[in-house]
């Protein structure tokens, strides 16, 4: 960043990991995002502009400030501080990507800052490291369906857009940290359970490729990897597959750990399943969910949009 005065923002999409089978490896951006406003400055300062940032550190010791010093150090940079206004509509811990969201604004905020020009190769393969999965992640960089594969010497991410379903997530009003979720899952899976995972895995993204979301729906909820052992953390998943089921819904999986359940409906069903979902789950969030099929996106900002921002002005 060059201008003193310059402001830049960076918008990161909230995602869905998972789909049911496709553990650790296939994610779906949505549209929830977290923004950063920022520009140059004698020292870190983090300013929350939502509820749920004010409970982080407001200086240098932020998650995402974090990451962004270390995603510079990798480069052999050391970034200027700056100010930065945080908002994000992406509930913390449920399953919606908060953390991966937080991994890439660093890398972006990084990118910008350092001037590192960095591919979105690059970025997912610093938030792959930094989240230890790619599906969150990559689902954040790239927008749309990503399908990937990490490990400690290479990430290797495809993606691509999505259209012609809806998307439907229930939101329970309590957290579910994903390392928490993790640590019900066994050590090793049995050789015939791997092989009908993967199955039903494969299956469900040849369903996304070819548009049959029917049966996209069935392989959500024929998953062996993490959704039977996480069925004691999230009893509400099995009711809402029978409302999915009951209002001719596509099918029902838990997003990323959990406790959000996503459903996937027609366009014509949708209205039915929301209303459905509302009347049996009053005191979960109900919300229709637009996919994102950008991925993060950064700005330097004009002149006229600096004036309109309205937290600059109080
Ligand atoms: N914007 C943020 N700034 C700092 N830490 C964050 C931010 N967003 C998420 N986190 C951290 O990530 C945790 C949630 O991550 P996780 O348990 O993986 O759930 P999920 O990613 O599904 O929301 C939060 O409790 C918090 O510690
Ligand atoms: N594949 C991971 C995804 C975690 O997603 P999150 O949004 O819950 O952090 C898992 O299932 O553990």
């Amino acid at each position: 960043m060059s201008a003193e005065s310059e402001m830049f923002l960076i918008r990161v999409p909230a995602s869905t990991a998972n789909l049911g089978p496709g553990f650790d490896s296939i994610g779906l951006a949505l549209g929830l995002y977290l923004e950063i406003h920022g520009s140059s400055s004698d020292h870190w300062e983090v300013v929350p502009l939502s509820e749920e940032m004010s409970v982080f550190p407001r200086d240098d010791r932020n998650y995402i400030v974090q990451i962004a010093k270390e995603t510079a150090a990798s480069y052999g940079k050391e970034l200027s501080p700056c100010r930065l206004f945080v908002s994000s509509e992406i509930p913390l811990a449920r399953g919606l990507g908060s953390s991966a969201s937080a991994i890439v604004a660093g890398i972006e905020l990084a990118n910008i800052v350092g001037e590192l020009h960095l591919s979105n190769e690059e970025k997912n393969r610093h938030a792959s490291l930094f989240e230890g999965h790619p599906d969150n992640a990559g689902a954040s960089v790239y927008g749309g369906l990503v399908v990937g594969l990490h490990t400690e010497e290479r990430t290797d991410v495809v993606s691509f857009p999505i259209e012609g379903v809806k998307v439907i997530a229930v939101i329970p009003n309590f957290e579910l940290l994903t390392e928490d979720s993790r640590n019900v899952l066994p050590n090793s899976l049995s050789y015939k359970d791997a092989i009908s995972g993967s199955a039903a895995a494969n299956v469900m993204l040849a369903g996304v490729l070819s548009k049959d979301w029917k049966l996209v729906g069935e392989m959500m909820q024929s998953d062996r990897f993490h959704q039977p052992y996480r069925a004691e953390l999230v009893p509400h998943l099995a009711l809402i597959e029978e409302v999915v089921l009951n209002e001719g819904g596509f099918g029902a999986a838990l997003s990323g750990a959990g406790p959000t359940v996503l459903c996937l409906a027609s366009q014509e069903k949708s209205e039915g399943l929301l209303t459905g979902l509302k009347n049996r789950f009053p005191e979960f969030l109900v919300k229709e969910l637009e996919i994102d099929n950008d991925g993060s996106y950064t700005a330097i900002l004009s002149e006229q949009e600096k004036k309109e921002l309205k937290f600059l002005k109080s």
